[in-house]
């Protein structure tokens, strides 16, 4: 079960300022962008190509300044990694050669955990806190030539052009040439991105309402959603503060949305942003979607992508008729099966539903293959990107064969030889009047692609000589090498697989930082992982501001795509990452470490040379990144899909295994999430959508979670308030227990619990449901000081302070949804210890949809699975681990390492499996 709570409520509404802005008469989108006139192509707004290509000349090129990525290191670049493979070890304990001194090692835990503590509430949203106007257009204007010499800005009119004759626009731009922070900006003032008044038929009446006015452009994590917002902000001068009066960018992420009045631009997640089609299913705040970062292939975005293809190939009427523009964006993916996705029905390249990945692969490792420095030749990746550029789908191929014009073919060659596209003579100012000139650049599939070719800096790349066997040891003696070799400024992004490989690695940096001379400069090690706080996440971002001292950051891939950590010069690579996969045979998910995809790779080295050159170290062979897949299986091949699906049925689709997919989960994994379904009684016997199953929908959790909740309001509101506890503790993004780390803290740690555990031990037998109640209760109670609470009992603070803001959230949705009828009334509220008839109920509720997640207790004293009939042990991290034996247990989590173990587990009984499976 994902622990996550994906998407927030309560969005923006449209505000007074674009109201304001609304025309009262619907204006078709104008055909024509562009028009040459003396052989010079000009814009409707009158600045002609040729004043950009001058501007362009004085712009340096980027081809010039960018040179090949090397595989091997050089002198004047310290020793290839090979040569610091076998010898860093030695180095370190010659100390002074590298500048450490041996003597002292501290450990460096204090300073881990107060790198990890919060700094202050509020964030100020521009680093170096210039809000008024005048400050604004000042750095505004200051980053207007980096804006200009991104590889993107050459491309500024096509893209324009593109989409005022196409309503779709695919684009592949290198890592760092530009893509997320500056087109939304080339397309904000374009004449379709206006607000409208059009008429709808809305249950057999006409309605008048707005459309569009907006762009949305979504990212797959908050954390980029919510620096790309600012970066955006900054270049175009505009306010982005919480209370803003107005504004052109905003953002929308879990628990936070800052969209001022006025708002253009709004970065959002993708689970956001599907949260707002089930509400507004035709989008009507927005003129375009971007999609950003596909190649990451999350669920979410899939459905999104889904819904946007049901949406451009509908007529529009939801809309009053206003196309909705969508441009789909990566630097890692080659855009053919995307293409074929978008194109028009019967139009060439063709969809073959619910198969692209593979049609998508197969095409890359060709184009790999035959690249003119052949497979093993490193300056592939960085110049021809990770897209074959002359890459086609077979189909298309066979068309262009057969003689039938691919207009894919003239946009790829087009994107690749920009430079000689000048010379295409079109007469601007008759544009319209022409239709055969109207036809240029307009797809007969209405797919236009844009390839941006280049990025600013070079970046250099080394690779291991031979396999590491400890990747963490490899991890320490390079970033200390890069460290102490390597002249400020330069920061460091090192890339791990999880949160506690980046705890353990900090503690023995920080340990190392204490031993180095003061020639050396100072280590700032910065964590960044998806349960830090918002404030610790955006302070990675920003620059150090102590003398003489080098930011190394370790993070997880929540920085692998679309962030750029200010500072970084140097990117270190793991090359593992901790990937979500659904084991069918088990019928459960679980977290495992695997290798990265080549994809994920060139990823994590474009986070380097963003600002200036930089190295990418890949600490594994070259061999090992050749053998690496092309890309990652898609979430939703690999993952449960019953969120999918639910989702899917709360937008209308009857029938989902019809719905247009780019991939789709095979049969029997969405029949069985239907199965899944039914059995919560979300879907009816027809497959139909039921009262609870709608409201499921509604709720920022799991499916599972919200038929608990669901379940708990047919009780009583005092039990829907217990487990709206429960599942806030349940759906934080980090653990709320910490693990003691000795035997001895062990003993303290039970003792310290007590009061969580209850008189009776263990929160009344109610195993890790009751235990995580009664911890909310007792922290909400606490009038004195939340913090020693949590410290004393090795609770998180960051992960209790989360679950109060995901608790205040679902009361307030339970009121909306008429579950609740009142909030309660504030903290603190009488407590009491939880008896076994009220955990009986409560873990009855969690049964309604969890059934289906119990073992029992065999003969041999193992616990088999009741589903799938397999042996499965308590975690070690279950208030229930090591305790007596119970006839049955119910899990909501589940984890595969070295063997099946049940997490957030609670004695049950057989008989209520029984009747919870009857019911
Ligand atoms: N927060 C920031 N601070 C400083 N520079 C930034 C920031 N965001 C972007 N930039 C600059 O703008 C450039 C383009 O960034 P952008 O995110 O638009 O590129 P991209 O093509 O979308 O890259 P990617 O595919 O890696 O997401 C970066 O290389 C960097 O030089």
């Amino acid at each position: 079960m994902p622990e996550k709570v994906h998407f927030k409520f309560g969005d923006d509404t449209l505000t007074p300022s674009l109201k304001a802005q609304q025309s009262t008469s619907k204006q078709p989108p104008k055909p024509a962008t562009t028009g040459l006139t003396n052989g010079v192509k000009r814009l409707r707004d009158g600045s002609s190509k040729a004043e950009v290509s001058r501007k362009e000349a004085r712009t340096p090129k980027h081809a010039d300044v960018r040179g090949p990525v090397k595989s091997g290191g050089s002198a004047s670049n310290g020793p290839p990694l090979r040569a610091i493979s076998n010898g860093i070890s030695s180095k370190l304990m010659a100390g002074n050669r590298l500048g450490i001194h041996t003597s002292s090692a501290k450990s460096a835990k204090n300073g881990a955990q107060n790198a990890l503590r919060p700094k202050g509430a509020g964030l100020d949203k521009f680093g170096d806190g210039k809000s008024n106007s005048s400050n604004l257009r000042s750095v505004a204007a200051r980053l207007e030539k980096a804006r200009e010499s991104l590889p993107i800005w050459s491309k500024r009119l096509d893209i324009r052009y593109a989409l005022r004759v196409n309503d779709i626009l695919l684009i592949n731009g290198e890592t760092g040439s530009g893509k997320s922070t500056q087109v939304p900006q080339y397309l904000y003032k374009e004449p379709w991105c206006k607000r409208e008044k059009v008429k709808v038929e809305v249950g057999g009446k006409s309605e008048e309402v707005f459309v569009g006015g907006m762009i949305a452009i979504t990212q797959p994590r908050r954390v980029a959603a919510m620096t790309l917002a600012q970066r955006v902000a900054r270049e175009m001068g505009s306010p982005l503060q919480k209370g803003a009066t107005s504004g052109e960018v905003g953002y929308s992420v879990r628990f936070e949305s800052v969209v001022p009045p006025g708002t253009k631009i709004k970065f959002v997640t993708e689970g956001m942003l599907l949260q707002e089609m089930l509400h507004d299913p035709n989008l009507r705040k927005y003129s375009a979607i971007i999609v950003d970062e596909i190649h990451e292939r999350s669920v979410d975005v899939d459905l999104i992508t889904g819904f946007l293809r049901t949406l451009l190939h509908s007529d529009k009427a939801g809309r009053g008729g206003v196309p909705l523009k969508v441009v789909v964006m990566s630097a890692t993916l080659d855009l053919g099966g995307i293409e074929a996705f978008f194109a028009k029905p019967e139009t060439i390249p063709r969809y073959n539903p619910g198969h692209n990945h593979g049609r998508v692969l197969l095409r890359h490792l060709k184009g790999y293959e035959l690249g003119p420095g052949g497979p093993k030749d490193p300056r592939r990746i960085s110049e021809d990107s990770f897209s074959s550029w002359e890459g086609f789908s077979d189909d298309q191929e066979d068309t262009a064969k057969s003689g039938s014009a691919s207009a894919s073919r003239t946009t790829a060659a087009r994107g690749a030889d920009r430079e000689s596209d000048s010379d295409i003579e079109i007469d601007y100012d008759n544009w319209e009047d022409s239709d055969d000139e109207f036809e240029v650049g307009k797809k007969k599939n209405g797919v236009a692609v844009e390839y941006v070719k280049g990025r600013e800096y070079e970046v250099e790349l080394f690779y291991k000589a031979t396999p590491q066997s400890d990747y963490m040891q490899s991890m320490l003696e390079q970033i200390l090498h890069l460290h102490v070799q390597e002249p400020l400024p330069g920061d460091i992004l090192a890339f791990l697989t999880g949160q506690d490989e980046i705890e353990t690695l900090q503690a023995e940096l920080q340990s190392q930082a204490e031993k180095l001379v003061k020639t050396v400069p100072k280590m700032k090690v910065m964590p960044l992982y998806g349960a830090l706080s918002a404030q610790a996440q955006q302070d990675v971002f920003e620059k150090v501001k102590e003398p003489f001292t080098r930011k190394i950051v370790l993070a997880t891939n929540i920085a692998e795509t679309s962030v750029t950590v200010s500072g970084v010069r140097f990117v270190v690579d793991c090359g593992k990452s901790k990937v979500k996969q659904y084991r069918v045979r088990l019928g459960m998910e679980s977290l495992l470490a695997k290798p990265i995809s080549r994809v994920s790779a060139i990823q994590r080295m474009g986070r380097a040379g963003r600002e200036a050159k930089g190295k990418c170290f890949r600490l594994y062979t070259e061999d090992d990144y050749l053998n690496l897949d092309q890309d990652e299986l898609p979430e939703i091949l690999r993952c449960d899909v019953v969120e999918a699906v639910l989702k899917m049925k709360a937008r209308g689709i009857e029938d989902v295994l019809a719905f247009p997919l780019m991939d789709s989960p095979n049969i029997p994994q969405m029949e069985k999430a239907l199965v899944q379904l039914h059995m919560m009684g979300a879907l009816d016997d027809a497959g139909k959508l039921t009262d609870a199953g709608r409201k499921m929908a509604q709720y920022p959790l799991p499916a599972a979670y919200g038929r608990v909740l669901v379940a708990a309001a047919e009780i009583s509101s005092d039990v829907l308030l217990d487990i709206i506890d429960v599942i806030s503790c349940l759906t934080t993004d980090s653990e709320v227990f910490l693990q003691p780390k000795s035997e001895e803290d062990q003993e303290t740690t039970e003792e310290s619990r007590s009061d969580i555990h209850g008189p009776q031990g263990i929160a009344g037998r109610g195993g890790d449901i009751v235990t995580l109640l009664t911890t909310m209760q007792r922290f909400a109670s606490e009038k004195t000081d939340r913090a020693e609470w949590c410290r004393k009992r090795l609770v998180s603070v960051r992960a209790m302070k989360m679950a109060m803001q995901i608790r205040k959230q679902l009361r307030q949705l339970c009121v909306q949804q008429k579950l609740l009828k009142e909030l309660p009334p504030p903290d603190p509220l009488p407590i009491g210890p939880v008896t076994p008839e009220r955990a009986e109920v409560l873990l009855k509720a969690f049964l309604k949809a969890f059934a289906i997640k119990t073992a029992l207790l065999g003969p041999d004293g193992n616990y088999v699975t009741t589903q799938g009939r397999n042996a499965i042990t308590i975690h070690p991290s279950s208030s229930l681990y090591g305790q007596k034996k119970f006839e049955a247990i119910m899990f909501l989590d589940h984890v595969f390492t070295a063997k099946s173990y049940a997490k957030k587990v609670s004695p049950v009984q057989a008989n209520w499996i029984e009747e919870a499976f009857e019911s």
